[in-house]
Formats: structure tokens, C-alpha cells, sequence
């Protein structure tokens, strides 16, 4: 059986009246790449803070690599690696300066700092950038040393709190390769997104909303398991169509995309061609594989997109 890297039971967090992080329980095998998934204010970083803790929890549990989370922080400190959403870098030090920072902080010293950092300078294509103010770097440049720093100790358990929300495609698509690396090497990695083709690529993932887990599996799992029906419709006058069906009861959701309309129909409805037929009687109808981008609109009601 597969070890379990992190453990979370019930954790719960309120900011006054506003409960940000609602008894959320999840288990994440070691080496995975296990993502949180949801609209901005959702939780995910406030839920990220908890699982590190750096935040304390109003209720709830959380078993860190084997380790109750309570009164261990500062053991586990070593063993975890948190990339902030702001990359936490020392703006006005150069990349040389912040990963000597950085090490400092976490206890790695002397030749085994200095033969690390050459080579994440070497791993992360910033070698020729030593001198450079981190200010001066560019998106893409400025995530690949927050990422140095924050693996400069090896960590087994890696934290990412949407990093690749300030970069391009490209950056995005180089970057995933590098966590596909260091998950293969072993590294647990926890990552938070907002973009759902991220979210695609990890092994696992929880949908949050409101803070509260609405899904939790692999994304293929998660699709198949769908509770709507997804048909795709194409003609004139999507627009108006589109009125039409939100006022249709089984209809989760009906959004544009392209030339067509993506309509979810509730599985409570057992045919979604018979029931979309009549409604729709001008128009081409043919019922499609659902995506993921499909998982998040059902289990969140329609509530983020349409
Ligand atoms: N220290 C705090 N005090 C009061 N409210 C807070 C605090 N931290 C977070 N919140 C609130 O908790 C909710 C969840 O915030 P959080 O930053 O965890 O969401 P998120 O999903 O990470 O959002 P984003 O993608 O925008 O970063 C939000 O409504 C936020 O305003």
C-alpha cells in the first residue's frame, strides 16, 4: 500500500463570521501531485497555510509525513517547502543573494549550500542570472528561483500556492514539467489553481468552493463520475437559446463556447437528448465526453461560470 504524505481531518478555519476553510479531509499518497481547485477566495490558500502551519486551525486534524501537525511545526519545517502565491522573493538581492537567503534559513551551510545552489542555478536555467536583482527578473525567471528556494532543502513535501498564475503558457507548460521531476524523484507536492487544464495534469485534486471540498479524486474519475449529462449544441441565436434553457430546471448550466452552447443536464433526468430535444428544435444536439472544466460547473451548481 502506498504510504500517506499528508493526512487532513476535518479542518476547519473562521475568520470572524466567514468560515474560510469548512472540516476539510483529505489524503495524499507520497510522490503525488494533488491539486486544489477552485474561484479566487475559495480557500485554498487560507487551507495551504493550515496543512503547513502556519495558520492554526480552529478545529480539525492534520498528520504531516507520519507526524501529527500539533507541536511538531518546527520539526516538520525542515521536511516541507511552501511557494507563496507572491513568490516571496527579496526583490532589491540578486538570485545569487535570495537562494544564499534562503539556505541560511533553512540550516543548509557551507559546501553542501554552495554545491545546491549551483546546482538548482544549473537545473533552474538561472546560472548566467547570478547577479541579477530578483526585482529586475521576469515572470517566468521569478518562479523558477521561487521554486530553487523554496526546494533549496529538499523537501519531501512541497507546497505551491498557484504559481504559475503570473507567467505564460509556456512558462506554465516548462514549469509543470520540472514538478513532473521532482515527483518522480519522490517529492509529495500539494499545488492550488484556479485554471482547470492545470488542474488536468495532477493525480489528484479536490474541487473547494466556498471552502468547502465539492469533489475529490483523479480528474479521469471525477469526469466519468459526473452527476450531468454534457450536450453541446450548435445553430443560430445561442444567445437566446441560452435564456431559454437556464429557465429549464435540469439544466445545471448553459454557456457559450465558440459556436456553441455546452448545456449540463442533471443525471437526474434519464435521457438529456429527449428532454434538450424539443426545446431545442432548429438547432444540431449531440451529447460529448465531459470535461473538467464540466466536474467543477456541476458540482458547484453553475454557481462560477455560464
Ligand atoms: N487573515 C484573514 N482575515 C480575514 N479573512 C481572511 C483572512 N485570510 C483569508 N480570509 C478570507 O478567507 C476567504 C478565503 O481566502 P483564501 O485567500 O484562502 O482564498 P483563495 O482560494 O486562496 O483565493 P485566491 O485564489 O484569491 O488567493 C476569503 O474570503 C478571504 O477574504
Amino acid at each position: 500500500m502506498s504510504k500517506i504524505a499528508l493526512q487532513a481531518d476535518k479542518l476547519t478555519k473562521r475568520f470572524g463570521k466567514l468560515t474560510a476553510v469548512n472540516e476539510l479531509s483529505l489524503s495524499i499518497e507520497c510522490g503525488a501531485i494533488y491539486g486544489f481547485l477552485g474561484p479566487n477566495g475559495c480557500g485554498k490558500s487560507t487551507a495551504i497555510r493550515l496543512l503547513t502551519g502556519l495558520l492554526l486551525a480552529d478545529a480539525g486534524e492534520v498528520t504531516v509525513l507520519g507526524q501529527p501537525l500539533a507541536g511538531h511545526e518546527e520539526a516538520l519545517k525542515s521536511r516541507i517547502g511552501y511557494m507563496t502565491q507572491k513568490f516571496s522573493l527579496y526583490e532589491n538581492l540578486t538570485v545569487l543573494e535570495n537562494l544564499r537567503f534562503v539556505a541560511a534559513i533553512y540550516n543548509v551551510k557551507g559546501a553542501a549550500a554552495t554545491q545546491r545552489i549551483d546546482e538548482l542555478l544549473q537545473l533552474y536555467g538561472l546560472a548566467e542570472r547570478t547577479q541579477q536583482l530578483a526585482g529586475t527578473m521576469s515572470g517566468g525567471q521569478r518562479q523558477r528561483l521561487a521554486l530553487a528556494c523554496a526546494t533549496i532543502h529538499q523537501p519531501e513535501l512541497l507546497f505551491l500556492d498557484e504559481p504559475t498564475s503570473a507567467v505564460d503558457p509556456e512558462n506554465r507548460r516548462d514549469f509543470w514539467e520540472r514538478l513532473f521531476d521532482l515527483s518522480a524523484a519522490g517529492t509529495t507536492i500539494l499545488v492550488s489553481t484556479h485554471y482547470m487544464d492545470e488542474a488536468e495534469r495532477c493525480h489528484g485534486l479536490a474541487i473547494l468552493e466556498h471552502g468547502i471540498k465539492r469533489a475529490d479524486g483523479a480528474p479521469r474519475a471525477l469526469m466519468q463520475a459526473m452527476a450531468a449529462n454534457v450536450v453541446e449544441i450548435s445553430g443560430d441565436n445561442l444567445r437566446q437559446l441560452k435564456q431559454q434553457l437556464a429557465a429549464v430546471p435540469e439544466v445545471i448550466s448553459a454557456a457559450q463556447v465558440g459556436n456553441h452552447l455546452r448545456v449540463l443536464v442533471s443525471k437526474t433526468v434519464a435521457d438529456a437528448m429527449e428532454l434538450l430535444t424539443p426545446i431545442c428544435r432548429d438547432y444540431e444536439l449531440a451529447l460529448v465526453r465531459p470535461s473538467l472544466e464540466d466536474v467543477f460547473v456541476s458540482c458547484t451548481g453553475g454557481r462560477h461560470v455560464g
